[in-house]
């Protein structure tokens, strides 16, 4: 019989053929240095979970699981239905999958044990990103970070399982639920996003090896905040704006952070006389950021050193954050390293 080779030949299709998200991940299983599945298991169930977010997020004008909750969070922020469907449906789909011991979410007070013998690892996660976004359909997110847990397998969970440096993260990543709704992961090779096509249910990969460019010129702040922020800050943010830089802030840190991470720019939440420790969580918003931001070639820090060098002292620990092209990130270093110099000089 006569037989040819498949050369594939998609020119017919008018659009390019994705790689799936679970193609993918089953290709770069051997990049992960603990090689066994498990961790693909863990971002196929956080795959999972986010089309089942992004399903109840696409209808929540229709449906009455929009609005507020109707209670507080730890942190005293009011919890939106969507804040806690989305914890639900993060935390159902990691017990499903049997690989994490662990979780910690922005929406429970204790780490919550999984009671699970075997797992390894341990999930720190956002669930719903940009809550206040919510209610007026406006990009908002999913964030999360993974651990290896350092206690033996089986023990029960000790604090040094979770109050890990933010460098020993084995992935992390967001979901992006924007005009399409993305998935960006890394594990430490690399970054990767993903977009969702709605009709087939299937992440493809859309954005092969994210680079961030090393400078930008956007800046994202909560600029209404700035009286309430230190000299150096407010001297970037002018220098900004002699620059005719664009001033770019959605309010929701997923995709703040998206846009500058493929455009170049920075987001910037620091200490304000409000929020004098800064806004945003160390464990599940600014480690999975800055493990990413680093993979792509950006920065991260907390206005003095590095987001991923910081030990964690406590489960809902916030920090001031800096992040974005490497370039931006040290501008502004050095504007509050002369804010403390002329502070020396003129006390
Ligand atoms: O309204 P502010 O003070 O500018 O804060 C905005 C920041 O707060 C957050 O909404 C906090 O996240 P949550 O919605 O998960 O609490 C960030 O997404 C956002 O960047
Ligand atoms: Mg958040
Ligand atoms: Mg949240």
């Amino acid at each position: 019989m006569k037989t040819k080779p498949y050369t594939p030949d998609h020119s017919a299709l008018g659009y390019s053929v994705g790689v799936t998200l679970d193609r993918f991940i089953k290709i770069k299983q051997d990049d992960f240095p603990f090689a066994s599945g498990e961790l693909s298991q863990i971002l196929r169930d956080i795959a999972l979970a986010s089309k089942i977010v992004n399903r109840e997020i696409n209808r929540a004008g229709l449906s009455n699981i929009g609005g507020a909750f109707g209670s507080t969070n730890i942190q005293g922020e009011e919890q939106q239905k969507l804040d806690v469907v989305a914890n639900i449906r993060f935390t159902r789909a990691l017990t499903k999958g049997g690989e994490v011991c662990a979780i910690v979410s922005e929406e429970d007070d204790e780490v919550i044990d999984l009671q699970n013998s075997s797992g390894k690892y341990v999930v720190a996660m956002d669930p719903l990103d940009g809550s206040s976004n919510i209610d007026v359909n406006i990009s908002i997110g999913t964030i999360f970070s993974i651990y290896r847990r350092v206690t033996p397998v089986g023990s029960p969970i000790q604090p040094e399982d979770i109050m890990q440096e933010g460098n020993k993260q084995v992935a992390a990543g967001y979901v992006l639920y924007g005009s399409s709704t993305m998935l960006v992961y890394t594990t430490g090779k690399g970054v990767n996003g993903f977009t969702y096509e709605n009709s087939l249910g299937e992440f493809f990969l859309s954005h092969p090896n994210i680079q961030a460019p090393k400078d930008g010129n956007i800046y994202s702040i909560n600029e209404g905040l700035t009286s309430q922020m230190q000299n150096g800050v407010k001297n970037y943010v002018e220098s900004c704006k002699k620059r005719n830089f664009s001033a770019r802030y959605i309010g929701s840190l997923v995709a703040d952070f998206h846009r500058n991470l493929l455009k170049g720019g920075i987001y910037i939440y620091p200490k304000t006389n409000k929020a004098p420790d800064g806004k945003l969580r160390l464990l599940y918003e600014a480690n999975s950021l800055a493990f990413i931001a680093e993979q792509a070639g950006a920065k991260a820090t907390n206005g003095e050193e590095r987001i991923l060098n910081i030990q964690p002292t406590a489960l809902h620990q916030r920090t001031p954050l800096y992040i974005g092209s490497g370039q931006m990130v040290d501008d502004v270093y050095q504007f509050m390293k002369e804010e403390i110099q002329s502070s020396l000089k003129n006390p």
